[in-house]
């Protein structure tokens, strides 16, 4: 795509022309991850608030894992640009618009490059960092300080705080401010807690974490945009032949966004995405934005995908077009989970309507196979307390939760086939089910030794249910519970959907 490699420099002020004349700016902001979702989000931000000269850094990306090299290589070779396309309702209306965005000005792999990814530390005007490592990213795992790349995201950080801590003598002025994007409650906090964990088994002094704690800030954030990718190889190649390029990392999402990030509204003043018109909100109370998404959007997503996928259905929006399970997916959310959320049932509705529009986008095509990625701790963050609402009031848990962990333990009758695990939809078809591989091979070793005759099939269920390993609770303790997915099972089972 790109004609001349941009030579943008990591030190302040020096700033050099690069391809198509974009000035690389300096770099400002480091980004662990290279994922369709940052580029269509957060890098996407900062290109619209610097294309409106409020902005004035860049962007060093980098990735956080060793494997899968395949993105990080393409960035590079594209100089950090790429296109792309946001296609949507807004309004009732369709828009569609292009963008080449061009705020990554550094490409970086650790893992073949470590030493300039350690420099970055030594960068004085580096001052955000963000992340997407998926859940999978922000955990502790024990690991050995080297000075060659260290294996995690927070290690990483850890050791690049305290070569910072060592450049600048531990002045205040240099501390970082990190927005974590992962989709986990928390996120920075719980990133600080782990960076702490690492200094602490590494031995670095207690004034590192004195400056760590006081002059670095590991802000909670929430997320909220579609973002699908690369799209069908043919709306590609239309594109490329009216643009007269072609682009490997060319990325589709929706119009919608939403940032929540648990600070001081004057912090917009360093990263301006407020002033330039995006729909960013600091808070201090993230709670409402992260409920009201986790337990409407993303559950009824997580709802949708087994059961669309054991009928057949492979996009959001066809789910949403069903006559029957597009109706189950609005009921569900509306007279099932939102009673369960302490917020405003006309504010929880609205909101609920712009999700419902979102899904019905003509242009994403969302695949369910993409969703239904380790449904199991999905369903537990994400439908498992609208459930557990009603089974800690000892009340019957309603018919489209109930279809929602039914739909579940269906798509999970699993069997291991050539390393994979397979289950069969409602017309004989195959499908893969790819989640955590423990909870896997438990799951399909239950169903493996079921018999499958009506009797015993309501033991397994029931077996099922109490994986505390996988719900974190004994879900077979729920009263009439198992019974209640059973009725869903003879119903379904039997020809009808539901
Ligand atoms: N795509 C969306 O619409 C969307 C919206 C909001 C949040 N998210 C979150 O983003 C994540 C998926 O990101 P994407 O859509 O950019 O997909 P992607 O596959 O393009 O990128 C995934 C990124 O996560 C990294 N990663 C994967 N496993 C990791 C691990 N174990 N440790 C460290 N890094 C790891 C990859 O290197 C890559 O940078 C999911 O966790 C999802 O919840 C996605
Ligand atoms: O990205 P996942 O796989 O964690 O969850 C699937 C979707 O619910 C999710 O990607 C939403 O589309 C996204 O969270 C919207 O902001």
């Amino acid at each position: 795509m790109m004609a001349e490699r941009l030579n943008a420099n990591l030190l302040c002020g020096e700033q050099k022309r690069g391809f198509d004349d974009v000035v690389a700016s300096p770099v400002t902001v480091l980004q662990i991850g290279e994922g369709n979702f940052l580029r269509g989000f957060a890098d996407w931000m900062l290109h619209v608030s610097r294309e409106q000269g409020m902005f004035h850094g860049s962007v060093a990306v980098t990735q956080p894992r060793a494997t899968g090299k395949a993105k990080i290589e393409e960035l590079a070779a594209q100089d950090g640009i790429y296109t792309l396309v946001i296609r949507g309702l807004e309004n009732g209306m369709p828009v569609e618009r292009q963008s080449v965005v061009s705020i990554i000005s550094q490409v970086i792999d650790p893992y073949e490059d470590w030493n300039r990814f350690i420099a970055l530390a030594e960068s004085d005007c580096l001052r955000f960092v963000i992340s997407n490592t998926t859940e999978a990213g922000i955990t502790y795992k024990q690991e050995q300080l080297t000075d060659s790349p260290i294996a995690s995201f927070p290690g990483k950080m850890a050791y690049l705080l305290y070569r910072r801590y060592l450049s600048f003598g531990g002045a205040a002025d240099k501390g970082l401010i990190f927005l974590p994007c992962e989709l986990l409650e928390n996120n920075g906090q719980t990133l600080r807690d782990i960076v702490i964990q690492y200094s602490l088994d590494w031995g670095f002094p207690e004034d590192f974490r004195a400056w760590l704690t006081r002059d670095n800030r590991f802000l909670n954030t929430l997320v909220d945009r579609i973002v699908t990718g690369y799209p069908e190889e043919e709306q590609a190649q239309a594109w490329f032949s009216e643009w007269s390029y072609t682009d490997r990392l060319l990325t589709t999402a929706e119009p919608y966004h939403l940032w929540a990030i648990q600070g001081e509204e004057s912090l917009d003043e360093q990263l301006p995405l407020q002033k330039a018109g995006l729909n960013v909100h600091w808070t201090n109370d993230l709670r409402p934005y992260q409920q009201r998404k986790v337990r409407i959007l993303n559950a009824a997503h997580t709802w949708m995908a087994p059961i669309g996928i054991l009928h057949g259905i492979e996009h959001v929006r066809e789910m949403m077009e069903h006559q029957v399970l597009g109706q189950a997916v609005k009921t569900m959310v509306r007279f099932e989970i939102i009673p369960t959320l302490p917020y405003s049932v006309e504010e929880m509705n609205a909101y609920a309507d712009t999700v419902f529009e979102r899904f019905s986008n003509p242009f994403i095509h969302h695949r369910l196979t993409d969703i239904g990625m380790n449904s199991l701790s999905k369903f537990k963050v994400r439908l498992l307390p609208s459930l557990s609402h009603y089974a800690d009031l000892g009340l019957q848990i309603p018919e489209e939760l109930v279809a929602g962990m039914a739909g579940l333990l269906r798509y999970y009758d699993i069997a291991q086939v050539n390393g994979q695990f397979e289950g069969r939809d409602f017309q004989g078809g195959t499908y893969v089910v790819r989640d955590d591989t423990e909870s896997l091979m438990r799951i399909a070793e239950i169903w493996t030794n079921a018999k499958r005759n009506r009797e015993d099939l309501q033991i397994t269920i029931k077996e099922l249910l109490a994986l505390k390993t996988v719900w974190g609770i004994n879900l077979e303790e729920w009263n009439g519970f198992a019974d209640s997915i059973w009725n869903w099972w003879i119903k379904v089972e039997g020809g009808d959907e539901g």
